[in-house]
């Protein structure tokens, strides 16, 4: 069992952050090293890093970076303004670096918070797979929507979390990954981590979907997230809501997991910034132009799914069924 994919290792002897550079997987694995918050903030905004709880673990050891070259306030302020400014939706960010800011109000180590946050995270996501692994029965097939794996958390990730320890279990399953057009972090990321422990995965187009559902072929439908609100919508990866609209119309469950961390109890809907990336990411495909000179493209990153189309929410204190109040 090859459960030892970690994409942040923080380095302490050099006082570095060693990330796996997502970007180049799955032909090649490689790492990007920080030594000061910019690169960290190059790192998140360019998604070399990517994934809600990777994202707050790796802004956590910016501010921690920036701290020990720096601990004026002014030198704070100014890591945490650039770090949060990288991407707007997944709360983790926000989590992460308000952790390390209250630590450094309370004159505590910056430091520490960060490798706080780390571990917690690790045992936070194992913690969903062992709680959401029960929902999975054997001889499921389950499809899954962009990268909610070890590469997007500490380890073990969340939706693929709850995979690998239903697979742990013995349980005869199946996976079935949504490309997830247009930065492909299913076909690039999740195969490349189910493959890579031996877990079996089918890559299937994002349009494929629906015509899996209605011939019967998919079980259930487990998915991660960026951010969770107090009524329950859930933001993730562009492409969610859909699968979610076709689960209701197949009756297929469709689960979200997602660790406290990326709850959010203080914002409505309107509140939250759909992130809008480059529509070069949607006009080229690994450097090939594929749509004409003179058309442009819409990129959202990220789409809202209510409540009532999700059958649960896998979380590290249980599961929430939203539906059942
Ligand atoms: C466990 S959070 C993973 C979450 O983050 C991904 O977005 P991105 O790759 O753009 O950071 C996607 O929404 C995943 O569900």
């Amino acid at each position: 069992m090859n459960n030892d994919l970690r994409p942040i290792i923080w380095d302490d002897d050099n006082k570095q952050l060693i990330l796996i550079d997502q970007r180049k997987l799955p032909n090649s694995l490689e790492y990007y090293t920080c030594k000061n918050y910019h690169d960290v903030a190059f790192a998140i905004k360019n998604m070399v890093v990517r994934g809600a709880p990777a994202i707050g673990v790796s802004a956590a050891y910016g501010m921690a970076l920036a701290e020990l070259h720096n601990s004026s306030r002014d030198y704070i302020e100014k890591a945490y303004n650039e770090l949060k400014n990288t991407r707007p939706t997944a709360v983790n960010l926000f989590w992460a670096l308000d952790r390390c800011i209250e630590a450094y109000n309370n004159k505590s180590s910056i430091m520490e918070e960060a490798k706080r946050i780390h571990k917690e995270d690790i045992e936070v996501c194992k913690k969903i797979g062992q709680i959401g692994e029960k929902i999975i029965d054997d001889g499921d097939t389950i499809l899954t929507h962009c990268n909610a794996g070890a590469l997007a958390t500490s380890a073990y990730g969340t939706a693929l979390s709850v995979i690998r320890f239903a697979y742990y279990n013995n349980k005869k399953i199946n996976v079935i990954a949504d490309e997830t057009r247009p930065r492909l972090q299913g076909a690039k990321l999740t195969a490349f981590e189910l493959n890579y422990e031996g877990i079996p995965v089918k890559v299937i187009p994002d349009n494929t979907a629906g015509f899996l559902m209605k011939k019967g072929m998919v079980d259930k439908i487990v998915v991660g997230a960026d951010r969770v609100l107090r009524d329950y919508t859930v933001f993730n990866k562009i492409g969610t809501y859909s699968l979610a609209v076709l689960a209701k119309y197949h009756n297929v469950p469709f689960y979200v997991t997602a660790p406290y961390s990326t709850f959010d109890f203080k914002n409505n809907i309107e509140d939250i910034t759909i992130e809008e990336r480059d529509e070069k990411e949607v006009i080229y495909i690994d450097g090939v132009r594929i749509i004409p000179e003179g058309v442009s493209a819409y990129n959202y990153a990220f789409d809202a799914t209510p409540a009532e189309l999700i059958t649960g929410i896998i979380t590290e204190k249980g599961i929430i069924h939203p539906n059942n109040r």
